[in-house]
């Protein structure tokens, strides 16, 4: 079995019904969306600069000391807002735990506001250094949410899904927004030790922006891994496990990895996950509650909140 190549997609064409190539373009959302589970866009409305201005932010927080960063361990917390620390998830059980580092953030809500008692919705952290990170962060969450929110209901149109009824559990969604930093590969890792772990995302669509480096690999139905790179302006979009049930599989979470190698690497994912309360079993079988799924998922991967940690 041969694999299809990844489609690559105008964003403009796909969410214009009017645009010339708008049926080319959602003829290749559904291929991706259905049979690879992986696309990339371009000709979005979050521009290359935006971009690069989001991921030198980050690069600038993961340049601080460790002493430093430890002011905003997520590990001596009950929740997943902050740094995480290099081993502090692991993605895969038959693997060792991540050697990235990562700095999590989720929606901004008042403070007081009932859900914030959820973890799905503790409120930030946020470093007082460098300068502007929470403003540049904030503003970029808010823009890429709705980029994702229009990105998700263009897919299910495209794969014959009612893309309206999903857009309408996204009100106060648990969106993640999350910088990666990889070092180096480190001297010594193993056949166990990744980047990031061979594993599927949590929620429905991801958003993820690369500072360019490659490293990201996606496995395939064919067989074999396909690496994906992009630059900062083109997206990598990929589907996850929630989406997966809800569509009943019309939309397909694929596995992924980066292994790392000799270049550092950032990498900025969106995890476009739905409201606390959303019920993401389709019809005619028990409720599985959004909350619950991703509260499990967290609870087996990040190390802090594994069963048995030490750290809360
Ligand atoms: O760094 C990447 O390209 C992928 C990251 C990833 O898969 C994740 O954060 O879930
Ligand atoms: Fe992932």
């Amino acid at each position: 079995m041969t694999n299809p190549p990844i489609p690559q997609i105008d964003a403009a064409a796909l969410l214009d019904s009017s645009h010339a190539d708008h049926g080319k373009a959602v003829a290749a959302a559904r291929l991706g969306a259905s049979d690879i589970g992986f696309m990339t866009v371009h000709n979005t409305p979050l521009s290359a600069d935006r971009v690069t201005q989001v991921i030198a932010a980050y690069r600038a927080f993961f340049a601080l000391p460790a002493a430093q960063k430890a002011q905003w361990d997520m590990a001596a917390t009950g929740s997943n807002r902050g740094w995480g620390a290099p081993g502090s998830e692991q993605v895969n059980p038959d693997a060792n735990p991540d050697y990235k580092q990562v700095f999590d953030c989720g929606l901004t809500l008042p403070p007081g506001d009932p859900l914030t008692a959820l973890p799905a919705y503790a409120p930030n952290l946020w470093p007082d250094t460098p300068p502007g990170f929470a403003a540049v962060l904030q503003a970029y969450y808010v823009d890429a949410t709705a980029f994702a929110r229009d990105l998700l209901v263009a897919v299910l149109n495209a794969v014959g899904e009612d893309g309206a009824f999903f857009a309408d559990r996204f009100t106060r969604p648990m969106a993640l927004l999350r910088g990666n930093y990889y070092p180096e590969r480190p001297a010594g890792a193993g056949a166990k030790d990744f980047g990031i772990a061979t594993h599927t995302d949590y929620g429905c669509l991801t958003l993820l922006t690369t500072d360019g480096t490659p490293g990201l690999e996606v496995r395939r139905r064919g067989g074999g891994w396909t690496a994906l790179s992009a630059q900062p302006g083109t997206f990598v979009i990929n589907f996850g496990e929630m989406l997966e049930i809800w569509t009943t599989g019309r939309i397909v979470a694929t596995p992924h990895r980066v292994v790392g190698g000799s270049e550092e690497r950032i990498s900025v994912p969106l995890f476009f996950n739905p409201d606390h309360d959303a019920n993401v079993a389709p019809a005619g079988v028990p409720p599985v509650l959004a909350i619950d799924h991703l509260q499990r998922r967290f609870d087996q991967t990040y190390v802090h909140l594994q069963k048995g940690s030490a750290a809360r």
